[in-house]
């Protein structure tokens, strides 16, 4: 459905933010991860055509994405990572505005999609409070209300569940899943949990190039069986690191986790543990960060 080809993106000061990305996005959701600085803001913006790449190709279906911008804009719904300012507005007049801009001019049909919207996101009983006092759960699924105006193919979220309590982030994620069953909706995060509980596909960038890519269950099950936790004390930390690939520490009382990716044992103490999605995020982290 979505298309990426050779997308390369330099900035003014000469940060490679992208480099020769190429990614096929189908239908339903997909989970693009990365640390910070990774490039996944770029390849959003991208996609959103508020900036135009260096080089390459984006295609949505038939849409040139780069060529005929204002044809995507018309069936993209994209919720950014920073929504800027909440004004002292009501949620619905605010809704209804920015349907009035995405160009619903008839005022029915403009009144129906507004309703059904908030109703969507269960901001109905709020509707009338204005935005500046709503809660950032509030906020976020007010974002996906306006994001959804109009019916999009394409709906872009990036980094939606930051600074959410565990049960508006739940909220958020359901509300985004029951969309993206029938359009593509790529979800930009990096929160490796929100990835494993809704994405069928993924991708994963780190120094604006893609270091994985697939389903997260075939990603888990290559890497099963040769991920070795133990926990150990804090000076034994630095020699392992020497002699093995550690993908992550973390300190528990007053030893170490150490989690090793190895084909066999690292020593004793150690057993294979099973593999999750962020085993499989920090290996590729680390291996980008030892190519980079
Ligand atoms: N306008 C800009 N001018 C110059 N460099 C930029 C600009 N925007 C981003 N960058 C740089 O490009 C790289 C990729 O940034 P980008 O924001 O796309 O990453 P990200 O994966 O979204 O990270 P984050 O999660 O921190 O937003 C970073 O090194 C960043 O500093």
């Amino acid at each position: 459905m979505l298309t990426i080809e050779n997308l390369t993106h330099v900035y003014g000061n000469g940060t490679r933010a992208l480099d020769d990305v190429t990614l096929n996005i189908p239908k339903g959701m997909f989970g693009l991860l990365g640390p910070n600085g990774a490039g996944k803001s770029t390849l959003m913006r991208s996609i959103a055509t508020l900036q135009t790449p260096t080089s390459g190709s984006i295609r949505f279906g038939d849409i040139d994405v780069i060529k005929t911008p204002d044809q995507l804009r018309r069936v993209l719904g994209y919720l950014p990572q920073d929504f800027g300012v909440y004004p002292r507005v009501s949620a619905y007049d605010m809704l209804n505005h920015m349907a009035v801009l995405k160009g619903i001019a008839n005022g029915k049909e403009r009144k129906e999609t507004v309703e059904a919207l908030l109703n969507q996101v269960n901001l109905w009983p709020v509707r009338g409070k204005a935005l500046a006092g709503f809660s950032g759960g509030m906020r976020q699924r007010f974002g996906i209300a306006q994001a959804l105006i109009g019916n999009p193919q394409l709906i872009i979220v990036d980094e939606p569940t930051a600074g959410l309590d565990p049960q508006e982030r739940n909220r958020f994620l359901n509300l985004l899943a029951e969309v993206g069953e029938s359009v593509v909706v790529i979800l930009s995060t990096h929160i490796v949990e929100d990835v494993t509980d809704l994405c069928p596909r993924m991708a994963m960038l780190a120094g604006g190039q893609v270091q994985l890519e697939g389903a997260p269950n075939d990603l888990i099950r290559q890497m099963d069986g040769r991920i070795w936790r133990g926990a150990v004390a804090r000076d034994q930390v630095a020699d392992l690191q020497a002699a093995h690939r550690v993908i992550a520490t973390r300190s528990v009382e007053d030893k170490v986790v150490v989690t090793i990716l190895a084909d066999a044992s690292p020593g004793a103490g150690f057993e294979t543990s099973r593999t999750n999605l962020e085993d499989v995020y920090l290996a590729a982290v680390s291996a980008a960060r030892k190519a980079g």
